[in-house]
């Protein structure tokens, strides 16, 4: 295959188009209600990338823009693009830093337009700095280690980077760029880029999605104010830890737990206060919590604790020690300070099978064998 079958002026039209098509692509997707920030930047970037791209491309336009103002705004455009990798990883970039990535651009474009004028040096160094850049996205999003959700995005922005590279080194190794535009490894670079652009608009795109399907998994398991899963959340893990913890021949142990005289709670103190005591029970609760264990608001003011690997002497040590920190802490809340006790059932695999449902209900009856106990106690079911 020679360079002739890849025509480099064709190569660089397709470029510019795949350029503005992903950039359609990221606009709409950021015009979304509900976009978050990233993405907006990552918009952003994409039309400043464009803009620079149609700057330097278009033959006609004075030295100023071709030569010097083109490069400067793709550099600020993949700045604008870092910037929102940053902030999708819960970090940024300063203002500053993404002035200097553009001011580096405009000065070394100057000096090799007005200075020591070179195409090739340009050619050179704005496939080294774009390379360097676009690697400096791919680091950002790979830190942050989700392969699973980042990996084609890190993919692109690597093959990116290569793609540029690959092109300033031949510029680099021949000294006439007209020659040097039409070999092969220009066309093939030339090709790869688009292809590499595609990678990280969709990549981008799918680790927003993501993102988006994490948080709708978190609204529809979690319980809103406390954090501890709700039913539906207790439904789904509850059947894994249950099978988990059969199939490893160990224990699962169930403890309900159910805050006494709430409603007096709320009656006396308001239910702002109510909701901060049932905050600050789950907060409690976590502290015992391993990383398999699993906590969910049952109800109201009834909680349900499911501990992997756990017989039924241990269980009752923890709802009795859990029992015991509930009654000694204090919920302080607007120069308030509130004292509650909470009422435990706790049963066990070695009884009650490895159903969960089951379980529950046992779990249930022990607790309300507490609470007709006397309340602040537990009860083992
Ligand atoms: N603040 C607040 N109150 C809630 C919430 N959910 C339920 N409640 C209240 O919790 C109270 C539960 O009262 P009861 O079922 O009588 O239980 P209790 O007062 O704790 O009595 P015992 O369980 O028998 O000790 C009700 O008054 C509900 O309105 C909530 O999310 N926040």
């Amino acid at each position: 295959m020679d360079a002739g079958v890849l025509n480099l002026d064709t190569l660089l039209l397709v470029q510019i188009c795949v350029t503005l098509l992903t950039t359609a692509l990221l606009v709409a997707s950021a015009c979304y209600a509900d976009s978050p920030p990233e993405q907006r930047w990552w918009a952003a970037g994409n039309v400043a990338v464009s803009i620079g791209m149609v700057m330097c491309n278009v033959d006609g336009l004075p030295l100023l823009v071709n030569n010097i103002l083109g490069y400067g705004v793709i550099a600020f455009g993949i700045a604008l693009v870092l910037r929102g990798l940053r902030v999708y990883c819960n970090n940024t970039l300063s203002w500053t830093t993404i002035g200097i990535i553009t001011g580096i651009a405009l000065v070394v474009m100057a000096y090799y337009t007005l200075v020591a004028p070179s195409l090739r040096a340009r050619l050179c160094f704005s496939g080294f700095y774009y390379a360097i850049l676009n690697w400096m996205c791919a680091f950002a999003i790979a830190r942050r280690g989700s392969w699973r959700v980042s990996g084609i995005a890190v993919a692109g922005f690597v093959l990116l980077g290569v793609a540029l590279f690959l092109r300033g080194t031949h510029m680099l190794t021949h000294s006439d760029p007209a020659d040097a535009a039409s070999s092969l490894v220009m066309a093939l670079s030339t090709l790869a880029v688009p292809l590499a652009q595609i990678c990280i608009a969709f990549g981008v795109i799918l680790m927003v999605m993501w993102r988006y399907a994490e948080r709708l998994r978190r609204l529809s398991t979690l319980d809103a104010l406390t954090g501890a899963l709700n039913r539906a959340g207790l439904e789904m893990q509850g059947k894994r830890t249950g099978l988990r913890a059969q199939r490893g021949g160990r224990s699962l142990a169930v403890i309900m737990i159910d805050v006494d005289f709430f409603k007096v709670i709320n009656d006396t103190y308001g239910h702002p206060v109510g909701d901060e005591v049932l905050r600050h029970l789950a907060r409690l609760v976590r502290l015992e919590l391993r990383p398999h264990d699993l906590l969910a608001r049952f109800g109201g003011e009834e909680f349900v604790l499911v501990l992997d690997g756990v017989d039924r002497p241990s269980a009752l040590k923890v709802a009795e020690r859990l029992r015991a920190r509930i009654e000694y802490e204090m919920v302080e809340l607007d120069k308030l300070s509130v004292r509650y006790t909470a009422s435990m059932g706790v049963v066990c695999s070695d009884q009650h099978d490895y159903d969960l449902i089951r379980l529950i209900s046992a779990g249930d009856a022990a607790m309300y064998e507490a609470k007709r106990a006397g309340r602040n106690r537990v009860a083992a079911g």
